[in-house]
């Protein structure tokens, strides 16, 4: 992992767009020797520049030769996105002028940035919580506009502004408990540990409603996990090629074509779905078609939402025993081109013709219906937690329970209620990143891309 450089100390430098090729291009500059560097090849246009307001310059060489011409900007900690001095350079988008223009700025005294490494110190110097440091990576990573608004709600603090109160709630009620436990012969009211309970209960029902969003946010951040499954030859391969738009899985008319598994992100009038094709379900002698139908069964396992295809034109199988799975479930018939047969009559199903492109209309239909994914669910304070905020928050609700469960009984020790209450604080605190995180800082911001 990259080792992140003492933030007080380093000036890092790095590009902040993408590689290739593009009108502008922006190298960003943050540390408490910014503006030295900037200085050093602009001739001291830096520290002479009015903060915040772009300004025409050179880039040149240690031998005042010209790199770049472009727009400097100058930022004054702590007003700047990292809360340091920081220093924005614009310029012509061509790979190589930008990295001539980064390696200026390395020679003239700042180093390459690791990533995520601007975010982690506008984390570090106070101007996001952890939240919305992770916002800020699902807001770029964001491939639908569901998930863009789940991120955007988070980038605005929203998660963080929970957390925080749930953990101020248990804080009083922590203070409370501690009097309690220092003061008994003190004429408490007999009614404390009512009160206690109550408070302790509100913290986890808060605690319960953000754990209850972590399937959507799952399925924000990563797709609903759709598995494509059925009998050899129905047309698997084929409906994944048609709601992708082009040939990825090999179809053909032998039976037991596709062997391991394929997966592929779509957007589904605004769904992420990830499409999983699987290997047809049946007996098989064949070692690797076997081992094939072994990974079926574990994608229909861990699957969100099941799409069973059966071909429309051949009798209806004997039911299957069908898979043991909470996944919402779909059937769809396909090849209807070739006419139906009689046994389908009285079936509900979503009826295709991959061949035709026949009933897609309503099959996307079926899908959103089935999963209730719409944007009016999607208030604008909405929360979709992800699988770090989970892990902390299930921490939170095992200590809370346990607290819960000492402070039934008032002759009991109210001193473990209390150290549990102090464990669920500390869970919670990791959400916005309000105790030592130390260790999950590299954890988050290595995932992160150079110069965000
Ligand atoms: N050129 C540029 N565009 C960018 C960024 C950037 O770093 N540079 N950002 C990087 O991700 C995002 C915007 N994030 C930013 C957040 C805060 C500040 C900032 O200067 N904050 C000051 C002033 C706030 C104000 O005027 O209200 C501050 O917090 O004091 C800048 C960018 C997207 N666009
Ligand atoms: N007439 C007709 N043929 C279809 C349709 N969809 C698929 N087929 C044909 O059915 C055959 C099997 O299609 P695949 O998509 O490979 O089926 P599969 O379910 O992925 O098969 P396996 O991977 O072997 O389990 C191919 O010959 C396809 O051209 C359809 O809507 N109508
Ligand atoms: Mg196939």
């Amino acid at each position: 992992m990259h080792a992140i450089s003492d933030p007080s100390r380093t000036t890092i430098v790095a590009i902040a767009t993408p590689v290739g090729v593009g009108a502008v291009s922006l190298v960003r500059i943050s540390g408490p020797r910014a503006l030295q560097v900037a200085d050093l090849a602009t001739a001291g246009k830096a520290s002479t520049s009015v903060p915040r307001a772009a300004r025409y310059c050179h880039i040149r060489d240690e031998n005042g030769e010209i790199l770049d011409d472009g727009l400097l900007t100058v930022f004054r900690g702590p007003n700047s996105y990292t809360g340091e001095d920081s220093v924005e350079f614009t310029g012509h988008g061509g790979m190589l002028v930008t990295r001539e223009v980064l390696s200026r700025f390395l020679a003239c005294g700042a180093t390459a940035a690791g990533p995520g490494e601007f975010t982690q110190r506008a984390f570090l110097n106070g101007k996001l919580d952890l939240t919305q440091a992770e916002g800020v990576m699902d807001l770029i990573s964001a491939q639908t506009r569901l998930s863009l608004r789940a991120a955007r709600s988070q980038l605005e603090g929203t998660l963080g502004r929970r957390t925080t109160e749930a953990r101020d709630m248990l804080l009083e009620t922590l203070a409370h408990l501690e009097a309690w436990i220092d003061f008994p012969e003190e004429d408490i009211d007999p009614q404390t540990g009512v009160l206690l309970r109550g408070r302790v209960g509100s913290v986890l029902a808060v605690v319960d409603s953000l754990l209850s969003t972590a399937d959507q946010g799952r399925v924000l951040r990563e797709g609903v996990r759709t598995v494509i499954f059925g009998e050899p030859n129905v047309g698997k391969s084929s409906l994944l090629n048609r709601l992708l738009g082009f040939e990825r899985a090999i179809v053909s008319d032998i039976a037991g074509t596709t062997r391991d598994t394929i997966e592929e992100i779509i957007n589904l009038h605004g769904i992420p779905l990830r499409l999983v094709d699987t290997a047809g379900m049946r007996e098989s002698d064949d070692r690797i078609e076997a081992e094939g139908i072994q990974r079926t069964v574990r994608q229909i396992e861990a699957a969100d939402l099941l799409l069973e295809i059966a071909d429309a034109s051949g009798p209806r199988p004997a039911d299957a025993a069908s898979p043991a799975t909470s996944a919402k479930h779909i059937l769809v018939l396909n090849k209807t081109d070739l006419g139906e047969h009689p046994s389908w009559a009285e079936v509900s199903a979503v009826r295709i013709s991959c061949d035709k492109g026949d009933g897609f209309e309503q099959l996307s239909q079926a899908i959103s219906d089935t999963l209730h994914f719409s944007e009016a669910d999607w208030g604008e304070h909405a929360v979709a937690i992800n699988a770090r905020h989970q892990a902390s928050l299930q921490m939170a609700r095992t200590s809370l329970l346990a607290a819960l469960a000492l402070l039934e009984d008032l002759s009991g020790d109210q001193e473990l209620a209390a150290i549990d209450l102090r464990e669920a604080l500390d869970a919670l605190g990791e959400i916005p990143g309000k105790v030592d995180t130390e260790d999950l800082l590299g954890v988050i911001f290595s995932s992160f891309c150079i110069g965000k």
